[in-house]
């Protein structure tokens, strides 16, 4: 069985050429969304695609091209298809993500938490669980702003989809040597320096076997420019599904 993959973006928080990189996981019948950024609602209705086809909602991190289109979708199962969104989310990030983000622009007449809106379903790194016949995911917490939680995610073993964050070369020479990851979707700031994302030219310098299994996603809008100066990793391109074995 295989896994399509369908990025509604493949930008980083500034670009205007790209939407947000919020992607689509599609196992068998079962779809899961993973992060809704501000541009999310918008990138949905473009490619056609309607809110009750997807089955759940994962996030990574609390940043705006991350969870920003939450409240508008948020606002749509409520009120539109009196539906609460299945929302799974690491149990650190439910707190900051309403306290933080939500709250102030949802609470209102007969919405006073998160549980008014989503379906919370709160996951734990390292704690695989099955969504679907042919979906598995693990949250890997990795770095990205100090003192903030973020975490990568680890699909059905094989596929690591990062989260933004800081290089880190050894956790991904061990997910290719010892976890057998196949295929590894990651986050690319073009210029350096990366502070607080991974650059190109960290990613060029990870060794061959693990470099090889390296697309990119994540970018600015000058991404045509560096089209043939990234090796043999290659630039995912939004919108467009791709077909990645389990
Ligand atoms: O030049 C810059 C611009 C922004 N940042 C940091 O990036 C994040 C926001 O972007 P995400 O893609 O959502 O992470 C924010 O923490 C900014 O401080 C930067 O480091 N350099
Ligand atoms: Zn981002
Ligand atoms: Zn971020």
């Amino acid at each position: 069985m295989s896994i399509q993959l369908q990025m509604l973006g493949t930008g980083n928080a500034f670009a205007k050429k790209y939407y947000n990189n919020n992607a689509l996981v599609h196992a068998d019948d079962y779809t899961l969304m993973i992060d809704c950024g501000i541009t999310a609602p918008l990138a949905l209705h473009e490619l056609g695609i309607e809110l009750d086809t997807i089955d759940a909602i994962l996030v990574s991190h609390i940043h705006g091209d991350h969870v920003g289109g939450l409240e508008e979708i948020g606002f749509r199962g409520y009120f539109v298809h009196q539906r609460k969104p299945v929302l799974y989310i690491a149990s650190t990030l439910i707190s900051p993500l309403w306290d933080h983000t939500l709250s102030g622009g949802m609470t209102q007449d007969g919405i006073s938490s998160i549980d008014d809106i989503f379906d919370v379903r709160p996951l734990v790194p390292e704690q695989p669980v099955q969504l679907a016949p042919g979906l598995k995911i693990e949250l890997i917490q990795t770095p990205h702003i100090e003192g903030k939680y973020s975490y990568s995610i680890l699909i059905n073993d094989t596929i690591f989809y990062s989260a933004d964050m800081k290089f880190q070369p050894q956790l991904l020479e061990h997910l290719v040597r010892e976890r057998g990851v196949h295929t590894i979707l990651h986050d690319c700031q073009l210029y350096p320096p990366g502070i607080v994302h991974t650059t190109l030219e960290e990613l060029l310098s990870l060794p061959d076997d693990v470099r090889s299994k390296v697309k990119l996603m994540h970018y600015n809008d000058t991404k045509d420019d560096f089209v043939g100066k990234t090796g043999e990793m290659e630039f995912v391109e939004q919108h467009k599904t791709y077909t990645l074995p389990q």
